[in-house]
C-alpha cells in the first residue's frame, strides 16, 4: 500500500524561522497502535528552551498528525505529521545578513544556492530534528511492540568524561553521567562556555537493547554502515563509533575479540554488530557533537561579497547541541532499526513478530 514496499522511508520540511516543519513516514505498517502521548512525550525531551543549557528560543512543538491513522492505528499509508514555528525572532538575524557564520552551514549553503537565508540556519538549523523525532517516535512504537528499546545519555562534555555510564539512573538528569561530580563538572564547563560566550562539544551514547540477530546485510547495507550514515547526517555531528570505535584500532585482536560461549559473547567490544549483521548483544554507538558554531565573541568573516569584517552575533543557540542531539539520536537510531526489520522480516507487525 505504500509507496515503497516493504521498508520505512521518512523525509522533513520547512525552516526555522517558516510557517511550520513536519514529516512524511512512510512504510508503517497497518495495525500498529498510534500513541500520540507518546509520540508528544519524545518531542517535548528534544524541545527548544527547557533549560539554561538549552538555546532559549521556547517552542512547544505540539504535534499534529494529519493522515495515515485511523481510530488510534496506522493504516498502512503515509502518515504526515506537523509542527507549527511559534517563536521566531527573524529580526534578531539582521545583522549576519550579508555574512556567514564561522563553522555553521551559511558559506556553503549560499556558495551552493545563492541564497542567504538568514533568519536562524532556514533550513539547516537543526530545528528540522523535532521533525525527525516526531517519525522517530513512531518508529520508537514500532520496536516496544518487540521490546526493542532505544536509550541514550551524554557521556562526555568538552571532554569531561563519566566514568560510569548509566541510564536508568539518566532519567531525571540533564548530562547522564552516573558519576555525580562529573555530572556537575560537565554542567559546570557548558555554563562557563555559556558565561564567556563561547560553545562546548559533547558525545552521545546510544544503547539499542534486545534486537533479533540478524539485522542487516554482509556488504552494501552494513548496519553499522547504516547508523554512522544517519548519525552524520545530523548536523554538528563529526564522528560515530560502533562499539569500541576508535579504541580498537590501538589495542590488540585478543582484547578486542568478543570470546563466545554457549549461552553468548563473553564482552561486547564489537558493539552488537560483527559483519554488518546484528548479534544479538546491545548495539552501542558513540555519536560526537563539534561546539555550537553560533558564538557570541567576536569572530572573523567574510561578507557575501567576500569583503573581510568582524563580527558579534546575537540570536539564541544552543550551548552544547549534543544535549539536546541525543534525543535525535535515538530516533534515528530507532528508524534505522525499524526499517531494518521491515526490509529484514516483512511488512505487518503480525508478520515481524513471527520471528520472535
Ligand atoms: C539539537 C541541535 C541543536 C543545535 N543548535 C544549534 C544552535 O543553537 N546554534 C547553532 O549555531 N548550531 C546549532 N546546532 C548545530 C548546527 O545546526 C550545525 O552545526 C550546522 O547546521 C552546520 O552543520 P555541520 O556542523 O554538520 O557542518 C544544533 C545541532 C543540533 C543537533
Ligand atoms: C529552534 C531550535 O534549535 C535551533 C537550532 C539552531 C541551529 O542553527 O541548528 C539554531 C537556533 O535557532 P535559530 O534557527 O532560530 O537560530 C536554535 O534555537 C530547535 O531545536 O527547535
Amino acid at each position: 500500500m505504500n509507496s515503497f514496499g516493504s521498508r520505512l522511508r521518512y523525509s522533513t520540511f520547512g525552516e526555522s524561522h517558516g510557517v511550520a516543519i513536519g514529516c512524511l513516514l512512510d512504510g508503517v505498517p497497518a495495525g500498529l497502535k498510534i500513541d500520540e502521548a507518546f509520540i508528544q512525550s519524545e518531542l517535548d525531551r528534544r524541545k527548544p528552551g527547557k533549560s539554561e543549557f538549552e538555546t532559549a528560543r521556547k517552542e512547544d512543538d505540539k504535534v499534529e498528525i494529519l493522515s495515515g491513522t485511523f481510530e488510534g492505528y496506522s493504516t498502512g499509508t503515509p502518515i504526515a505529521m506537523l509542527i507549527y514555528n511559534t517563536n521566531q525572532k527573524s529580526k534578531d538575524y539582521s545583522n549576519i545578513k550579508d555574512i556567514f557564520r564561522p563553522g555553521h552551514a551559511d558559506f556553503t549553503y549560499f556558495h551552493k544556492y545563492g541564497i542567504r537565508d538568514y533568519r536562524g540556519g532556514g533550513r539547516s538549523s537543526a530545528r528540522e530534528t523535532a521533525a525527525r523525532v516526531a517519525a522517530g517516535a513512531i518508529a520508537k512504537l514500532m520496536l516496544n511492540e518487540l521490546s526493542i528499546e532505544v536509550k541514550s545519555g551524554i557521556s562526555e562534555v568538552a571532554g569531561i568524561k563519566a566514568d560510569i555510564f548509566d541510564y536508568e539512573s539518566a532519567k531525571e538528569s540533564i548530562i547522564y553521567a552516573l558519576d555525580a561530580s562529573k555530572e556537575s563538572a560537565q554542567k559546570a564547563a557548558i555554563l562557563k562556555a555559556k558565561n564567556s560566550h563561547d560553545s562546548v562539544g559533547g558525545v552521545s551514547r546510544i544503547i539499542i537493547k534486545n534486537a533479533p540477530i540478524g539485522l542487516g546485510q554482509p556488504l552494501y547495507y552494513k548496519l553499522d554502515g547504516v547508523l554512522a550514515d544517519a548519525m552524520m547526517g545530523l548536523n554538528a555531528v563529526k564522528a560515530v563509533e560502533i562499539g569500541d570505535g576508535i579504541l580498537s584500532a590501538s589495542i590488540e585482536g585478543s582484547q578486542n575479540n568478543d570470546e563466545i560461549r554457549a549461552d553468548g559473547f563473553k564482552t561486547n567490544h564489537s558493539g552488537g554488530v560483527l559483519g554488518g549483521i546484528s548479534n544479538g548483544e546491545d548495539i552501542i554507538l558513540n555519536v560526537y557533537f563539534k561546539p555550537t558554531p553560533s558564538i557570541f565573541k567576536e569572530q572573523e568573516t567574510v561578507t557575501t561579497t567576500n569583503k573581510e569584517v568582524n563580527f558579534s552575533l546575537k540570536g539564541r543557540h544552543d550551548p552544547c547541541v549534543a544535549i539536546r542531539g541525543s534525543i535525535v539520536c535515538e530516533a534515528m537510531a530507532a528508524l534505522v532499526i525499524a526499517d531494518m526489520l521491515l526490509l529484514n522480516m516483512g511488512s505487518t507487525m503480525s508478520g515481524i513478530k513471527k520471528y520472535y
